[in-house]
């Protein structure tokens, strides 16, 4: 069955959330207790799917890349934190109703109001309201606004033009929303409060005195920036390099919905480029430029629109659409693992983010956006950091996070330098000699430029500086700063960071999404079309029937599988083939080997394939050789099958 055929029919939300359940991909964490919102437990599909994509992860990008992987802690101090401005700035905006105390996050809210009314529009006016969020009854009930109601067309336009540029809005800019929409608690229609910020983050405290305060990670990224003169010295001083690293994230969201689309602990795999800042050219961009991708800009969106445009990576970053073409080669290289795993393609977009939207240190921000029934989804962040994160760590701490390169020609230069009175240091500063010291060596051109202009106007100084408590007074006595030319050999500077930060549990939903369909003619029979390469069980091995004369041959057969390291399973319960099939195809094992009678006679099985239910018949080696063809070289059915005979089969009943 084309991609094509398997998505023209009416997905239903319903009935995949039945068979991840029943099959116990995920489940609510701490269920017999309750459950606790945004928290989920893996079961063995699912723990086995995760695994693969994973591993596809690795090897895409870790192996084939030679990126220096990491496994930072979870648990982080406070200090590195408020460095990166988690602390400060790590929050969503969110409403809170007085009356019922219900909280809700403040843009989440517009967005729900706001397309319930679309909605309304679209019935009044007749239109067919299409599936997606619409088919979500409960949310549907919850949304006491959806009344058939024609809105004027101005209004119609205004709010399509709010929900294109949702993600962009400040806090401020929310609530005045909210007051001019009228927009109130969905279930009720009551007022809320105006929005105010809360911070994601999990607090702590290590250690029993409880006074070194923490946090769990929201992201993996501050370990991989904190690591990065260790990593530059592993990869023989060598640039441009990456960092990869996989592990789990903590964010307290406001209100988690969606199942595993917005959870509240999830596992994560970023990477940190690092790149020279005057040439973010990639050597390999070539091979990735005429891949074409569906672009949706950051002018499209402001213009109030949300169609994408097609083209290729190479014309993007040529138009400087894409900023340049380290940051264009992940994003194809984003969309070749997607479509790998399982995304539909036609159900994937890059959507550039607004200004409001990006930090203001990101030189430009794309996200990998799936087509879900909730609508699209980030599931990929793809951003250049510029030279923020080992910045600010490296003023922070002293320590300089930077590249030293040899010049291919010396190179004279004009600039500040400062001249430290060691001897003096010591008496004065005792044991923060060393730290002031550092501290001052450590300041950038600009930072020594102020320094100097105090110094002459004030004739002293005061400066903090961090670990020591009270303020440090410097004047001439100490130190000096004088602009002086010399001829430089090496050139140092801060890289910029490209970082494609992946979700890997939105994206697994998301795939489940893509991947699930009826079969045509028995709309209760449903089939998970997941790529063999990280389906959780590549075979299903079953004897027809349960004879004790097949009882050895799937002991032969299990024990091949074994030895080739092709994960199966065996169903021999008494189950018709066809039911036994039936619960695979949920689970979306691609492969079906039958033993039958004539295998007794001739050594000769069946495989069948899960998406088209046709058969070939051979050998137990040259079924496992196509299976592991087809599995890990990916070569398609077809092709990895065409030496084995066609099989005729009976009805799956
Ligand atoms: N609460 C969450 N649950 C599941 N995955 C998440 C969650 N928050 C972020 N992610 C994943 O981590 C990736 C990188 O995180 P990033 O900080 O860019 O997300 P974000 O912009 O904060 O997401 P959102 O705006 O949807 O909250 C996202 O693309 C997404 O796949």
């Amino acid at each position: 069955m084309t991609s094509q055929e398997t998505t023209a029919f009416t997905f239903s939300r319903e009935k995949l959330e039945s068979v991840l359940k029943r099959r116990f991909f995920f489940a609510p964490a701490f269920e017999i207790y309750g459950g606790v919102s945004g928290l989920y437990d893996y079961g063995p599909p699912g723990c086995a799917f995760q695994a693969n994509i994973v591993d596809v992860w690795r090897k895409h990008f870790i192996l084939e890349e030679d990126m220096l992987e990491v496994d930072c802690t979870m648990l982080t101090p406070l200090e590195v934190l408020k460095t990166s401005g988690h602390v400060d700035k790590f929050s969503d905006w969110m409403c809170r109703d007085l009356k019922t105390g219900e909280i809700f996050r403040a843009d989440h809210l517009i967005e729900e109001v706001l397309e319930a009314r679309l909605k309304g529009d679209q019935e009044a006016r007749g239109q067919v309201v299409s599936e997606g969020k619409s088919d979500d009854k409960k949310r549907k009930k919850k949304v006491k606004e959806i009344k058939a109601i024609k809105l004027d067309d101005d209004v119609k336009e205004e709010y399509e033009q709010i929900l294109a540029k949702i993600d962009g809005y400040s806090g401020e800019e929310m609530g005045e929303l909210i007051v001019k929409h009228n927009i109130g608690n969905p279930a009720t229609g009551d007022p809320l409060e105006p929005p105010i910020e809360f911070n994601l983050m999990f607090e702590t405290a290590i250690g029993p005195s409880g006074n070194l305060k923490g946090f769990l990670r929201p992201e993996t990224a501050q370990g991989q920036f904190l690591n990065f003169s260790k990593l530059y010295d592993f990869n023989n001083e060598k640039m441009p390099f990456a960092s990869a690293s996989i592990g789990k994230s903590f964010r307290n969201e406001i209100s988690p919905r969606a199942g595993l689309l917005r959870v509240r602990e999830f596992l994560m795999a970023e990477i940190e480029h690092f790149v020279d800042p005057e040439d973010k050219s990639h050597s390999k961009f070539d091979l990735v430029k005429d891949i074409k991708l569906n672009f949706l800009s950051k002018s499209t969106q402001i213009e109030g629109k949300t169609e994408c445009a097609i083209k290729s990576i190479g014309e993007a970053v040529s138009e400087k659409m894409v900023d340049n073409e380290t940051l264009g080669y992940f994003i194809a290289r984003i969309y070749q693992f997607l479509i790998t795993i399982g995304v539909d393609p036609s159900r994937l977009r890059f959507r550039q983010h607004m200004d409001n939207e990006m930090a203001h240190y990101a030189q430009d921000c794309w996200d990998a956006e799936l087509l879900t029934s909730y609508g699209w989804i980030e599931c990929v962040g793809c951003a250049d950091r510029s030279a923020y994160d080992l910045s600010v760590h490296a003023a922070r701490t002293n320590e300089k996070l930077c590249v030293r390169e040899k010049l291919p020609e010396p190179i004279t230069v004009d600039r500040l330098e400062i001249d430290i009175e060691k001897k003096k240091f010591g008496p004065k500063f005792r044991k923060n000699a060393g730290a002031v010291e550092k501290w001052l060596l450590a300041r950038t051109e600009c930072e020594l430029e102020t320094l100097q202009k105090d110094l002459s106007t004030d004739g002293k100084i005061l400066v903090e500086i961090p670990g020591i408590e009270e303020k440090i007074e410097l004047d001439d006595s100490l130190i000096h700063i004088e602009r002086r030319t010399r001829t430089e050999h090496i050139r140092e500077y801060t890289p910029n960071v490209i970082e494609p930060s992946f979700g890997i549990g939105r994206i697994i939903y998301s795939i489940f999404e893509h991947a699930f369909y009826p079969r045509p003619d028995d709309a209760d029979r449903c089939v998970l079309k997941l790529p063999p390469i990280v389906a959780p069980t590549k075979v299903l091995l079953v004897p027809l029937q349960t004879n004790a004369e097949f009882k050895p041959i799937v002991k032969e057969i299990s024990q091949v599988l074994r030895k080739e390291k092709i994960p199966f399973k065996v169903d021999d319960s008494g189950a018709s083939i066809g039911k036994r099939y039936a619960r695979n195809d949920e689970l979306g094992t691609p492969f079906g080997i039958t033993i039958d009678f004539d295998t007794i006679a001739d050594g000769t099985v069946t495989l069948r394939e899960r998406d088209s239910t046709t058969q070939v018949r051979g050998s137990v080696a040259d079924i496992v050789k196509a299976i592991k063809t087809i599995t890990y070289d990916g070569l398609s059915w077809e092709t990895g099958t065409k030496d084995l005979k066609p099989f005729e089969s009976k009805s799956e009943e």
